[in-house]
């Protein structure tokens, strides 16, 4: 696994000093009310993102990835509870209403999604679709905005900016469609974008194209980037810090040299032990990990990842705390792996 780029700048985003965080999240809870049951599907997630980083996101299915960072951009449905502390640049985001969420979704955190297809308007040229972008989170003329769709367009390094501009996005493939997605949110120059599993439907190819092109643009334009995706591989090989979350915690925690160098938590080494490699391609994968995440509407006592857990004792009866073990390395288990054992 490559972790050439992470390791530019390694310092963990909890560890790092000096440049202030842009997002701060405290303590962030969401849960669902459902058929009288409640979906406790964000259960206390803290963590700081400062600008020009890339903080990756990972775990299974149903950890709560999606929902705490949807849950920034008020896009969850009113079923939801969010509790907690969410700020950005200092302004905080838990419980701000609508309309002031709205104004700053897109124009502060824009997000892009898993199907570039289904997100864009079919019956609209994609110039125009990112012209409309620009024009909702600037004061810029028609004319100035189609220009700026254009420089959008080749910042994300599409070929033939101008004549894609007037094309519909059944003429693209799957990687430009994505490009065009990117355009649209970097429309309002964002200061932090979010990557949901934003490059999951597209080939490895034009995966790590996009995901290099996210890269570059964390750079140049000093954007903070969360990535959320299921794909431990992929955090390793462009984030600079990661987050694994479990049943809507946070579980482990580091910079992505540290965290793939000292492995603790035996649910990290689990997922690493599922990233596909050329001796072990992802058909041969399955089951990834043995046994089912936990009912989020009805959590066990102690900690979540017990009943999967090869390691697990009776001290798993109770939930380990998540703290900063070694400078810049949390996790929550009462059993973690030595060096020797960490690499799976
Ligand atoms: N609108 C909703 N109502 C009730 N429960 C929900 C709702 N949206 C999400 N959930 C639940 O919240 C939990 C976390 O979902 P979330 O989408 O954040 O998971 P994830 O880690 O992003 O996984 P995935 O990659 O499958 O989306 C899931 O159990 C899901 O069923």
């Amino acid at each position: 696994m490559s972790i050439d780029r992470a390791t530019r700048t390694s310092q963990s985003t909890v560890e790092r000093s000096g440049s202030a965080p842009l997002l701060e999240v405290a303590d962030l809870r969401v849960r669902f009310h459902r058929r009288g049951r409640h979906v406790h599907a964000v259960n206390g997630l803290s963590y700081r993102l400062h600008p020009g980083r890339m903080l990756a996101i990972v775990g299974e299915s149903g950890s709560g990835k999606s929902v705490s960072v949807r849950s920034l951009m008020g896009l969850l449905p009113p079923t939801a509870e969010v509790t907690g502390s969410a700020r950005l640049d200092g302004l905080e985001l838990v419980g701000m209403p609508e309309k002031e969420v709205r104004r700053h979704r897109g124009a502060d955190i824009a997000m892009v999604f898993q199907d570039p297809a289904r997100s864009l308007n079919p019956t609209m040229r994609v110039g125009d679709q990112i012209t409309e972008a620009v024009r909702a989170h600037t004061d810029l003329d028609r004319v100035q905005a189609r220009e700026r769709a254009v420089e959008l367009l080749r910042l994300v390094r599409l070929a033939a900016p101008e004549r894609r501009f007037h094309e519909y996005p059944h003429q693209l493939s799957g990687g430009m469609r994505q490009r065009v997605m990117i355009a649209i949110a970097l429309g309002a120059r964002p200061r932090l974008l979010i990557a949901d599993e934003a490059t999951t439907s597209l080939d490895v190819t034009t995966q790590a194209q996009i995901m290099e092109l996210l890269l570059d643009l964390q750079e140049r334009l000093g954007m903070a980037v969360i990535l959320i995706s299921h794909d431990l591989g992929l955090a390793a090989s462009y984030a600079q810090d990661v987050i694994v979350m479990y049943a809507g915690r946070a579980v482990e925690q580091a910079a992505t040299t540290e965290l793939f160098e000292h492995v603790r938590m035996p649910y990290t080494r689990a997922l690493l032990g599922a990233i596909p490699t050329l001796e072990r391609p992802a058909h041969t994968l399955l089951p990834v990990i043995p046994g089912q995440p936990p009912d989020l509407a009805s959590l066990p006592e102690g900690c979540p990842f017990r009943p999967r857990c090869a390691s697990a004792t009776e001290r798993c009866g109770e939930a380990p705390p998540f703290v900063e073990h070694e400078p810049g390395h949390w996790w929550a288990c009462w059993h973690p792996a030595t060096d020797e054992e960490a690499t799976p």
